[in-house]
């Protein structure tokens, strides 16, 4: 049978579902009479259903039928330097989504295409050509993972507990998934949307987003098109990462740290290990780098748009906290040194200095002809790469040290977050709808990098939220060991952005609200 409408929105609600609209909602969500015939499949048939692996979870006997050769998170779409990317696991993720979305790839009023090879380009057409359009961003690449030091191996795509384990399911696969799984949703609904979109999925964010997303950008600007606003991955709903802050928040991200990434190449005469020089290129060049190391830059703690964060959740913190986050004129220096003591919240005071890669010597008998180091700082808003460099240069202080630029790029622009901001309101609704627990949403500095950065000449609304709750524990998952997303919250993640392509329909402005229950 075919699928019953989705019951959506009624006009006279604007962003917000009439109580009686959302219970239609949450039937048509979990009804699996809603989804084609599935035939009687048990749970033996797939294994355990898990959102990533079998790419969806709403509609769990719809996808039984349709899932049985892999998942998103058991391609290795690895990306390992610009231009440097596993192909055949990015085709694979091709072919992969046109299996399970043939909505998306089928429907007349959505158009796709291959950019760069490998990224997807989404043009979803709606009714009202006067209202801009705006924009979804996603990238299905992830960073290498080995199996050493996981439960499960990082590509395995497995269940434990209720989490679904595996490399990509925090960055970023469970936004690619959740977007395309959302429209999907919404066409098999025969939703067709007012104001028209743009899903983006990169195929190399995590190394510059060169060949995707900045493809993606340039097409568009040579056609004209200008967004009404721009949702990324990024911050995230926060719980415990921060003391003394009782009930969660989320931090949307209106702008992000810039980033330098430096080569440090030290040479030196080769010759026999018996009568060594005092010292070698390898020698030099770890005192460089420790130099660096115990030298952190200087803080700049509420010079830059964290102040806004801080001020704005002030009275989220318990007392005396509290007092102390709304008066940080005072209190800055203080707190300060707090938020330096762990790394996560160190990485909002200052530029950050992280020495990722480290080579040297050829035989344990030879006196190394050279050793070279990456080091990368990501820079506060408040600082440019020019001054990051002289400071670098004169922490180094040894000519020895050959200092060359790979990539450099300063803070991005902050977006805006007041009360007419269409994008940052239409998010923060979202967010408040779908994460009720939440006590504020705030505007935040993205400490990590995205793809939104290449589209700026297109919008000056970007904002970089990832529908995801993160405790502090989990922080270091992300590119770590043991990423892994509870299948309640990657459902949480379709959901927001089921609401998210709904509420950007209205022409009107949402009103900023702190909670549901104002509505
Ligand atoms: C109350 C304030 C506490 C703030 C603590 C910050 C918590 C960090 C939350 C999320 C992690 C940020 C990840 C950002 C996305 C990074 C995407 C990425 O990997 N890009 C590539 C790169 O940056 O190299
Ligand atoms: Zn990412
Ligand atoms: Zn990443």
């Amino acid at each position: 049978p075919e699928p019953s409408p989705l019951p959506l929105r009624s006009r006279r609600g604007l962003l917000g579902f009439g109580v009686q609209e959302k219970e239609q909602l949450r039937e048509a969500l979990t009804d699996p009479l809603g989804c084609p015939p599935c035939g009687p499949e048990t749970s033996e048939d797939v294994g355990p259903i898990s959102a990533l692996s079998y790419g969806l979870v709403l509609e769990r006997a719809w996808l039984r039928k349709q899932l049985h050769n892999g998942g998103a998170i058991r391609i290795p779409t690895v990306s390992f330097s610009p231009g440097n990317v596993t192909t055949t696991a990015m085709e694979e993720f091709g072919a992969y989504i046109r299996k399970v979305f043939p909505r998306v790839f089928s429907s007349s009023f959505v158009h796709h295409e291959v950019v760069g090879g490998f990224s997807h380009l989404f043009t979803v057409h709606g009714s009202d050509p006067l209202l801009q359009p705006y924009m979804l961003l996603a990238h299905l690449d992830v960073v290498p993972a080995s199996d050493e030091g996981w439960e499960v191996p990082p590509f395995s795509g497995q269940e434990r507990d209720g989490f679904l384990y595996g490399r990509g399911t925090l960055d970023d696969k469970n936004a690619a998934m959740g977007i395309l799984q959302a429209l999907e949703f919404l066409l098999k609904r025969n939703y067709k949307p007012i104001r028209s979109f743009y899903i983006a999925i990169g195929h190399d964010e995590e190394v510059s987003g060169r060949d995707g997303a900045r493809k993606i950008a340039s097409k568009l600007e040579s056609a004209g098109v200008r967004l009404s606003f721009l949702s990324d991955e990024g911050l995230a709903v926060l719980d415990g990462v921060m003391k003394g802050i009782e009930r969660p928040v989320a931090l949307v991200g209106t702008t992000e740290k810039g980033s330098i990434t430096l080569t440090l190449t030290v040479q030196s005469v080769p010759g026999h290990s018996s009568f060594p020089p005092k010292e070698t290129s390898i020698g030099i060049l770890a005192a460089a780098v420790s130099r660096l190391e115990q030298n952190p830059l200087p803080s700049l703690f509420g010079k830059g748009p964290e102040l806004a964060t801080f001020e704005q959740l002030a009275t989220q913190f318990t007392f005396p906290l509290n007092i102390v986050m709304a008066n940080l004129w005072l209190f800055a220096p203080i707190v300060a040194r707090i938020l330096a003591w762990k790394p996560s919240t160190n990485a909002l005071v200052r530029t950050t200095t992280a020495v990722t890669l480290f080579q040297g010597g050829v035989k344990a008998n030879v006196i190394p002809p050279f050793a070279n180091a990456t080091v990368n700082f990501r820079i506060h808003p408040a600082q440019t790469v020019e001054e990051v460099l002289e400071l670098v240069r004169a922490t180094i202080a040894d000519d020895r040290v050959k200092i060359s630029v790979q990539e450099a790029f300063n803070p991005l622009p902050v977006s805006p977050y007041d009360e007419d901001s269409f994008g940052f309101q239409v998010i923060r609704h979202t967010i408040h709808e779908i994460f009720s627990e939440v006590g504020a949403v705030a505007p935040g500095v993205c400490i990590g990098n995205t793809d939104s950065r290449h589209y700026l000449n297109l919008t000056k609304n970007i904002y970089r939220f990832s529908p995801i709750w993160l405790k502090a524990e989990d922080l270091s998952r992300i590119h770590g060991l043991n990423e892994r997303i509870s299948l309640e919250m990657y459902e949480r993640g379709v959901q927001f952005y089921l609401h998210l392509i709904q509420n950007s329909d209205t022409p009107e402005l949402p009103k900023a609200h702190k909670s549901l229950h104002e509505l």
